[in-house]
């Protein structure tokens, strides 16, 4: 088994530079370049970005001003990604030479590999070195490999697995797509989910959000039906994205996604590497152990991928994107991920049954939305109310719904909030029916207008002309008051008003004690001070109106 930094030496001419361009920044003590480690997937399932490390590769002198190749390798874990990657550095290391597979007895090193079945590679690695290529139309361009953490292991969640897939596709010009034997509709389903989740956290924009995608189907078994290459690939692709009219909406749905996320949608059909590779725990990568179907495909996928011609630049809304661009880029997407604003991602059997709950929660309560009913009285309300509750519940515990009794506890909760939520809404509602509760606020003014106005007629005639004018006054008052409730009720304007007349006029309807009458008056009023401060800011103005104690005891002094 080949861990490879222990012996990277036996892979390729390192010292021999002028086979290629590159440049380092990033090397192990001994001057090699190894994997680094950018994106980190920690215990808690939160992410960090090494900002340090990535800044060291992409912003060192050489590079940080080339427009960036970016090629990522992500799917499924132990499914040979990394082992993958390693043969195409093996090409960028030899790029000029023809056997740049190697020797056959050389370990493959590079990006971390192993046999076995727990994950090996997280969070999301490149290589420290990025390479300098010339393009045939004379660009130079910076290339830029970068390995992925497998979907679907048993220690990631769904938001993990969709958060590293996302950002490894933002983040690249062609992302290979790593499935094994066929391309089943999860796979598809699969993507539609991840690169939906990266859509989302990136801007609007008319373009399509995605560059390159490579469906690189690994152990591919029926050659003659489609054979392998990227031609077989591409015939099968076609035949798999299809999209028809009698199809399934469903099925139409997540291939119209794909389709529209990315610029380039292309396939590899590759054959299996043989028995030596999938299952002894001793290989070490070395050609002579791999079958030569394989190393064949092989010499034909890796400079499909990545001869320079065939490298396109990362680009993001139309504009091409150097490496101190991708950096930031990197800095911007991350936060978005980290932050709270985007929705988790949930597993088929958790949304499923969180959208059969949230139905049923919607049908039952549908029992309970009451038309336009007269008025009730508020003993009949409080019984209807029970009967209808006990219904609600009722439809909703006959409505089957996945996700099972415990999980459905807890919108069965909710449905009883929400109910109770209703009633009491519609207890104000129908309150505001009784004609004598609307008509309370007049009917209060009137009777004050009557009573003031018998006593001024009967102070008048007694003689008691102080007592007639004050009552006179309050009658005028009250009757000022009146046209301003009426005007208010009219209108819809100064509502605040209208509601201390309510309250006062309320207060005075009480038949309650008349201390009770008077409290209630002094809390309406003090409840609306900054109302009245408002309408007479001059009072207000004057501190010593706000404090009599004040001012008695001022008096005092003097
Ligand atoms: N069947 C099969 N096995 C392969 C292939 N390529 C590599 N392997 C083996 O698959 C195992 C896993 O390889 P890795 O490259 O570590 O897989 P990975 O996808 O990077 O795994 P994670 O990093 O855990 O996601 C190794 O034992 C390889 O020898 C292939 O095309 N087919
Ligand atoms: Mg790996």
């Amino acid at each position: 088994m080949a861990r490879n930094r222990k012996d990277r030496d036996s892979w390729g001419n390192l010292s021999d530079k002028s086979a290629y361009d590159w440049s380092s920044e990033e090397e192990e003590p001994d001057g090699r370049a190894r994997p680094v480690q950018v994106l980190v997937v920690k215990d808690d399932h939160s992410f960090e970005l090494d900002e340090a490390a990535l800044s060291r590769i992409l912003l060192s002198e050489e590079v940080r001003d080339r427009e960036v190749v970016a090629i990522s390798v992500a799917g499924a874990f132990r499914k040979g990604k990394s082992f993958l990657m390693d043969f195409m550095l093996r090409y960028m290391y030899n790029q000029a030479s023809e056997d740049w597979l190697g020797e056959p007895d050389e370990p493959l090193t590079g990006f971390s590999w192993r046999g076995g079945s727990e994950r090996e590679t997280t969070g999301i690695q490149i290589w420290s070195e990025v390479f300098l290529v010339d393009k045939p139309d004379g660009r130079k361009v910076a290339v830029l490999l970068m390995d992925t953490q497998g979907t679907f292991d048993s220690q990631s969640t769904l938001r993990d697995s969709a958060t590293v897939f996302a950002l490894s596709t933002m983040i690249s010009s062609m992302q290979v797509y790593n499935i094994s034997q066929n391309v089943q509709e999860d796979d598809l389903q699969h993507l539609q989910l991840f690169t939906e989740y990266g859509r989302l956290a990136m801007e609007e924009t008319f373009l399509k959000p995605f560059q390159s995608m490579i469906f690189l189907v690994r152990d591919w078994s029926f050659p003659y039906e489609f054979t392998y290459g990227q031609e077989g690939g591409m015939q099968f692709l076609e035949k798999r994205l299809k999209i028809s009219e009698n199809q399934h909406e469903e099925l139409q749905n997540v291939r119209k996604h794909i389709h529209s996320c990315f610029t380039n949608i292309s396939c590899f059909l590759m054959p299996h590497p043989g028995l030596k590779v999938a299952t002894n725990p001793h290989f070490d990568g070395r050609l002579k152990e791999i079958d030569r179907e394989f190393i064949n495909n092989l010499q034909v996928l890796v400079p499909w991928l990545l001869s320079p011609r065939n490298l396109d630049v990362k680009e993001i809304n139309g504009n091409n994107i150097t490496c101190r661009g991708l950096v930031e880029y990197f800095k911007a997407y991350i936060k978005i991920y980290q932050g709270e604003e985007l929705p988790h991602p949930k597993s088929m059997l958790q949304a499923t049954a969180e959208a059969n709950n949230l139905a049923a929660v919607a049908a039952a309560k549908d029992l309970c939305a009451g038309g336009d009913r007269p008025f009730l009285a508020p003993s009949e309300l409080q019984a209807r109310h029970g009967e209808i509750r006990e219904e609600a519940l009722q439809v909703f515990r006959g409505v089957k719904k996945m996700g099972g009794e415990e999980f459905s506890r807890r919108y069965l909760q909710q449905l009883e909030a929400e109910i109770d939520e209703v009633f009491v809404q519609y207890i104000k509602h129908n309150d505001s029916k009784n004609i004598f509760h609307a008509a309370r606020t007049p009917a209060t003014l009137f009777v004050v207008i009557f009573i003031m106005y018998v006593v001024a007629g009967v102070t008048g005639f007694v003689g008691v002309d102080i007592i007639a004018s004050v009552c006179n006054m309050i009658l005028g008052l009250a009757l000022i008051t009146l046209c301003t409730w009426a005007y208010i009720r009219y209108s819809g304007e100064y509502r605040e008003l209208g509601a201390v007349i309510d309250q006062v006029a309320g207060a005075l309807w009480d038949q309650g004690s008349t201390n009770e009458a008077l409290y209630k008056l002094y809390s309406a009023a003090a409840s609306h001070r900054p109302l009245y401060h408002h309408a007479f800011p001059a009072a207000a103005a004057d501190p010593q109106a706000d404090a009599p104690e004040e001012q008695d005891r001022n008096r005092k002094k003097n």
